[in-house]
């Protein structure tokens, strides 16, 4: 700094001092011009001369900054490169005889240092655990200038011995070629060049992170291009890459995914813990490890590629400066392609998924429009899981749309003990399939259904109540999150032993806005489609949900669809058929409908469905409102899934009350089993038998204490209905 000052104030001078020789010149030659005699010559020479020192005058008034700053002349340069030379040679001088002083102890500490590297290097792993103590060293870097001053003087000291040591290596290579040296990979010698503007720039800043391991190269000049980045900017974009490394390094491989996997490399990672613990206790000593000064087989490159102490730093040139700099970017892009080559490919996205050869699976559930479900448990928890593959076949521009949605909005929504919960997402070996981990849920509710209808059963009305309760709550979360799902419907509907129902199947869900966007109209499976859906709007929100909840409301009552349709209009026509057509007073807007416009409907008498519910003792009237308030033609007049809730059907205030799901009967699970039982495969019941028998063949078979099912055909034949068995 005082160096720049100096030349700085000098460089001040001299061009002070030269513009006044030049003043001095010319009032000079002027007198004289006067006194002599008139002659053209002398006439000339004083015009050219005024001239000159006008502009000089001129330029010294104009450019005074450039002047002080600009490149100087030979001379002015080669003094200052001379004062800078005289100073490295004192500091030299100085260093060497402290040095001897120091050089048995350093010489001790060093063969300790070797002897602990010896110890903690593992063979086999050199690679790896460099890259390690890299990373710490950085850290330490970056540290520096918190560490007490004890610390860096003993950095310090051992230094200037490597220092030294390295000097009487320079004069042993002081016979080579420039030709060697460079195909050694030093640096090529050019011309000395400063720039002081520049260096006061450098020296503004704080050099406290600089690694204390670099050695001088007195012999190198190089030119300065570039001082714009400084090595504290170089040495943040390391660290920051080095910390990316170390978690690239973790047990992820082109076979294994699992975060759970136990395999050779968490060895590596007790290995780093140890290290890591060494760096805690005692910085110094991880520093001199990886210090390869210390090392035998150290290479030239070595040596140009250490980072300077801060001191030292303001000691060089711009010129050695910057051969710092490339040095250290050059290895770093170096140091990156060999970690990069060592990785495993891998799908970023992906990555951490564990892989489903984890699960075993137990059996096939079922197959639907988007993915294969299968049961299976986890081979480390023995954890029952439900396991949906993801269709990826019918998907040719990469990852289907429909999984990841599915993905997103389940990972979004199922916190809800209403919404089937998601575990994890998982890979196929190939990585060419996936598969979403749910919590199982034993039944589906369109089996359910079709299995109390078969046998006869229905829900009573304290179970329907828990059950559109529940349903309701878990729209509701859903809606709240700005979700639609799109495609309720009773198989997407399941139900636990324990009676609690679960919203599946997120396939078509998506997230709504508002204002609202654009969407398509073909959604939500055709008996459970609102009206508006199939009008062909295309702006809609939550009702077209609460629309499919009226419809699978009704289903649990009459366990079978509400409006079966075999097309849109057939299924629009039965709708109307039941609620009524609609005309502008109960639907504002209906008429505006690409569909309505597009159709001519038969005007039905308005809401046919009370009679069926009421009539056939389906609902109470409580009951029927609440049916009536979720099967409303006007999508802005429809319950809302809170409105809905709050629904006094559901209050204490009459009974039925909803009962509590642990009180819910329990059925043979279908997805339990690769198949439902067919009904025929019932076991048989021998003791109805006698029913069927007639009176006289009973007496008979008592007699002999003979059961129906041991009389085999051909003595005589019994009697009986073979298809009630
Ligand atoms: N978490 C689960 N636990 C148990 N069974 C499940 C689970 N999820 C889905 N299933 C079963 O798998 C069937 C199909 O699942 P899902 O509805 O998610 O697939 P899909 O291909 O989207 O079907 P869809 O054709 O209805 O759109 C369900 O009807 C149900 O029987």
């Amino acid at each position: 700094m005082s160096d720049h000052k100096e030349s700085s104030h000098d460089e001040g001078e001299l061009s002070d001092e030269s513009h006044k020789r030049s003043n001095r010149a010319s009032s000079s030659e002027e007198a004289k011009s006067t006194s002599s005699s008139k002659g053209l010559e002398s006439k000339m020479r004083e015009s050219i001369l005024s001239r000159l020192s006008k502009r000089k005058q001129s330029e010294s008034d104009d450019d005074t900054t450039e002047q002080r700053f600009s490149i100087q002349p030979k001379d002015a340069q080669k003094a200052k490169e001379e004062r800078y030379r005289e100073k490295e040679r004192e500091r030299r001088k100085e260093r060497e005889h402290r040095d001897d002083r120091r050089g048995e102890r350093e010489v001790e500490t060093r063969q300790k240092d070797r002897d602990f590297k010896g110890r903690h290097e593992k063979p086999g792993r050199d690679v790896k655990s460099h890259e390690h103590r890299h990373h710490h060293h950085r850290k330490h870097e970056g540290d520096q200038h918190r560490r007490p001053e004890r610390d860096r003087s003993s950095d310090r000291d051992a230094d200037k011995h490597r220092r030294r040591e390295d000097r009487n290596k320079d004069r042993h290579r002081k016979s080579r070629t420039p030709d060697e040296d460079q195909l050694k990979g030093s640096p090529i010698k050019k011309p000395r060049h400063t720039n002081n503007q520049e260096e006061a720039k450098l020296f503004d800043r704080g050099f406290s992170v600089l690694d204390p391991n670099y050695k001088t190269k007195e012999k190198e000049v190089l030119v300065v291009e570039d001082v714009e980045m400084s090595p504290i900017e170089i040495l943040e974009e390391k660290d920051e890459k080095e910390i990316v490394e170390v978690i690239i390094d973790s047990p992820v491989g082109p076979k294994k995914y699992s975060k759970f996997e136990s395999d050779p490399e968490s060895d590596h990672d007790e290995q780093g813990k140890v290290e890591s613990e060494n760096d805690d206790e005692d910085d110094d000593v991880v520093e001199v490890l990886d210090d390869p000064l210390n090392s035998d087989d150290e290479s030239d490159d070595d040596k140009y590629n250490r980072t300077p102490e801060d001191r030292e730093w303001e000691d060089m040139t711009e010129a050695e400066q910057r051969l710092h700099r490339e040095a250290m970017k050059k290895r770093h892009a170096v140091r990156q392609k060999a970690l990069i080559s060592q990785l495993p490919v891998f799908y970023p996205g992906l990555m951490g998924c564990r892989n489903i050869d984890e699960y075993e699976c137990v059996n096939r559930v079922d197959e639907g429009t988007f993915g294969v479900v299968y049961r299976g448990k986890d081979k480390r928890t023995d954890e029952i899981v439900a396991l949906k593959r993801l269709k990826m076949e019918k998907e040719k521009e990469g990852f289907p749309i429909t999984a990841l949605r599915e993905i997103n909005m389940l990972l979004k929504a199922g916190n809800h003990p209403n919404i089937v919960n998601v575990k994890e997402i998982l890979l196929g070996s190939n990585m060419d399939k996936i598969y979403m981990a749910m919590e199982f849920v034993e039944h589906d509710m369109k089996s359910l259904l079709d299995t109390m209808s078969r046998r006869n059963k229905r829900f009573s009305i304290g179970e329907q109540k828990t059950l559109m309760s529940q349903l309701l709550s878990g729209i509701e979360h859903m809606h709240k999150l700005w979700i639609l799902h799109r495609d309720l419907k009773t198989s997407n509907l399941l139900m636990s032993h324990t009676g609690v129902l679960k919203i599946a199947d997120f396939g078509l869900a998506r997230e709504y806005g508002d204002p609202l966007r654009k969407f398509t109209s073909i959604v939500v499976t055709l008996w459970y489609r609102s009206p508006e859906l199939l009008l062909g709007t295309r702006l809609y929100s939550t009702p077209v949900d609460m629309w499919s909840v009226g419809c699978i409301m009704a289903e649990f009552i009459l366990l079978k669809p509400l409006f079966p349709g075999r097309g849109e209009l057939e299924q629009i026509k039965k709708i109307f058929m039941e609620l009524g057509t609609p005309t502008e007073a109960i639907w504002p807007g209906v008429t505006e409908l690409d569909g309505w416009k597009a159709l001519t409907f038969e005007k039905y008498p308005y809401n046919q469905l009370r009679k069926k519910f009421l009539a056939g003792r389906l609902l109470n009237d409580t009951g029927f409102k609440l049916l009536n308030g979720l099967l409303t033609l006007d999508p802005k007049n429809r319950f809302s899934a809170s409105q809905a809730l709050d629904h006094e059907w559901f209050t204490f205030r009459e009974e039925p009350y909803p009962v509590p799901p642990e009180e819910f009967p329990t059925f043979p699970a279908k997805s339990e089993q690769n198949k439902a039982p067919p009904p025929a495969a019932k076991p048989k019941q021998p003791e109805n038998r006698m029913a069927h028998v007639d009176p006289e063949t009973a007496k008979l078979l008592k007699q002999f204490e003979v059961r129906p099912e041991q009389v085999k055909p051909g003595g005589f034949s019994l009697k009986f209905d073979p298809t009630r068995f």
